[in-house]
């Protein structure tokens, strides 16, 4: 069975997860609409500006209907902005900024610097099998306390240099998988289809 996996598709990189979900497998959806929500099987949150797409949801009215989506064990990936909305705790947010929640982690937003300190890299990624996955972080938050029952993905190799050494940035928990990095731009679809096999369970 082909899944039918939605990319919320209020602000940020929609398209290229829409092109990743579909070279991983499923059909993709932009979602905008509660009509929207209901009919998918499971919820990308791309990258963007995780204050900007917390505002979005909720003058979508989406966000009380992902929450409960969440709650019900709907598969959701959130790459960077996306981690940023799963996490149950933030840093760095702006006094008012909420999240989504679900993921029992504490996010640093902004973690590895600002726009310039923009980098690629390859990572090993737990799950994702054919070597080591093409990395771009933009901005990127990365995970600074993880709950028991996260199971951590990727993390920076410990010898990096600075603060960057060590830090988690992929995680699954659940349904719920997140990612401080973009995969989905980097043609390399295999994050995306360990997505879409964690829809399909
Ligand atoms: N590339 C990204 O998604 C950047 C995330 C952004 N810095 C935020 O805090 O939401």
């Amino acid at each position: 069975m082909i899944p039918t996996i939605g990319v919320l598709a209020l602000q940020g990189d929609v398209r290229e997860h829409v092109h990743a979900l579909e070279a991983g497998g499923a059909r993709a959806v932009g979602v905008r609409r509660p009509a929207e929500l209901a009919a998918v099987d499971g919820l990308v949150l791309p990258g963007g500006e995780s204050t900007t797409i917390d505002k979005l949801l909720r003058i979508f009215e989406l966000r009380d209907l992902v929450r409960e989506r969440i709650a019900d064990g709907m598969p959701v990936y959130g790459s960077c902005a996306g981690m940023i909305l799963l996490a149950d705790r933030v840093l760095g947010g702006t006094s008012d900024q909420e999240t989504l929640g679900g993921l029992d982690v504490t996010v640093r937003r902004n973690a590895f610097g600002r726009q310039v300190d923009s980098f690629e890299t390859t990572l090993d990624v737990r799950g994702v099998d054919g070597g080591p996955v093409p990395a771009t972080f933009i901005r990127a938050p990365w995970i600074e306390e993880a709950g028991a029952d996260v199971e951590v993905l990727a993390a920076i190799p410990d010898d990096a240099p600075g603060a960057a050494a060590g830090r988690i940035v992929a995680v699954r928990q659940g349904a719920l998988l997140a990612t401080s990095f973009h995969p989905e731009i980097t043609g390399d679809s295999r994050v995306h289809e360990l997505f879409v096999t964690m829809v399909k369970e």
